[in-house]
């Protein structure tokens, strides 16, 4: 059902945390942070993988990276960096003045500056490229790396705070009642065992993936876009949970793969049987984005396969339970480019390609 050929995709965060010289002692995650504090956070996390995603993007092209030879490019990019003593050391020198110069604990600020000093062009050469993302690197290692993005997306998710987006979906679930016939679950980007999704009990199993497990024996610690594709029946399940993944997802390429990839997860519909995708992003992305808007959505969902079930938004997400026709819905053909559908300075650049 796969769309194409499905190639070896990246993690999407390198491997890579420690600076070359292997001198720098990680910053553990905080336990706690404030609201404000958080969605800062948040911000800047999303802020720097885009980015980090972008410059791989054009080094990629800039030094005629092959897959097939070098592997993925956001795993294996040190071994540019480490073929050249040049390289290296523009690298290292970025990343220890972020390092010194960063004050982690003060509201976030831009270490990098894409009107003036950072800014990607024609023109920008790969030693220009290896500068930034030294400074990407050394500031995600400083912030503690994903453990902090994770440390502030859960505190979002706090009850008190609006609660975890799953009780979406059990409202709607329980609202569609014997219509609806779910086993099994598979929670892409589950922060928590503890989500309305678990407690509620509505599906027997639940298999939980994240880039970065905090409950190793409950949450499997697993890249969607790598998890091996299932071979058999059992391996696929009845409802897809997909709730503020996709943003997170650096390029718009992986986003886009990332939905295609839901398809072959699904379980094909039985008489008795439907599948569903719980899907979550960011109102933003379809209400301010540069390349994205509602009707995009609604093509690529019914391209895909899809039936909307139910929408709703709130004044910061965007929620959709979409039915899953089967592979005979998919249209193979589909492709989704990058087209510009509001202008104007103050958009954001949320895109999802499929090609
Ligand atoms: C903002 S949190 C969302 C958590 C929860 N699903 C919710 O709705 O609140 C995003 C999570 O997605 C995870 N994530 C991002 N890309 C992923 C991928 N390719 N595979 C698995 N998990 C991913 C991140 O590690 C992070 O924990």
């Amino acid at each position: 059902m796969t769309k194409r050929p499905q190639k070896k995709k990246s993690s999407l965060i390198s491997k890579r945390t420690i600076p070359i010289t292997g001198n720098k002692e990680s910053h553990n995650a905080p336990k706690s942070l404030k609201p404000l504090r958080a969605r800062q956070l948040i911000r800047r996390f999303h802020v720097l993988l885009k980015y980090k995603s972008s410059i791989l993007t054009r080094i990629r092209k800039l030094v005629k990276w092959s897959d097939e030879k070098d592997g993925n490019i956001n795993d294996n990019y040190m071994t540019i960096i480490n073929k050249k003593k040049q390289y290296g050391k523009i690298y290292q020198d970025e990343w220890d003045k972020t390092w010194n110069g960063l004050k982690i604990n003060k509201t976030p600020q831009s270490v990098i500056d894409p009107d003036t000093n950072d800014r990607i062009s024609n023109d920008t050469t790969v030693e220009d490229m290896i500068r930034i993302l030294g400074k990407i690197d050394s500031e995600i290692k400083k912030r503690g790396g994903l453990e902090t993005y994770q440390t502030a997306s859960t505190l979002g998710q706090d009850g008190k705070r609006g609660g975890d987006s799953s009780k979406m979906l059990v409202k709607w679930i329980k609202e569609l009642g014997n219509k609806i016939n779910t086993d099994t679950a598979l929670e892409i980007g589950c922060l928590s065992s503890k989500n309305e999704i678990s407690t509620s009990k509505i599906f027997k199993s639940i298999t939980r993936i994240d880039l970065h497990s905090q409950e190793p024996n409950i949450i499997e610690e697993q890249d969607f876009l790598k998890r091996p594709l299932p071979q058999i029946d059992e391996e696929k399940f009845d409802c897809i949970s997909c709730s503020l993944v996709v943003n997170f997802v650096p390029s718009a390429e992986q986003r886009g793969e990332m939905l295609c990839r839901m398809c072959d997860f699904l379980n094909e519909p039985r008489y008795d049987k439907n599948s569903f995708l719980f899907f979550v992003i960011p109102l933003p992305c379809v209400e301010n984005s540069r390349y994205c808007n509602l009707e995009t959505m609604d093509l690529i969902f019914s391209k895909l396969g899809f039936e909307k079930m139910k929408y709703h938004q709130t004044h910061k997400l965007a929620y959709w339970l979409l039915k899953w026709k089967g592979s005979k819905f998919v249209d193979f053909k589909f492709s989704c480019h990058k087209k510009e559908l509001r202008t104007g300075k103050d958009r954001n650049n949320f895109c999802i390609i499929i090609k």
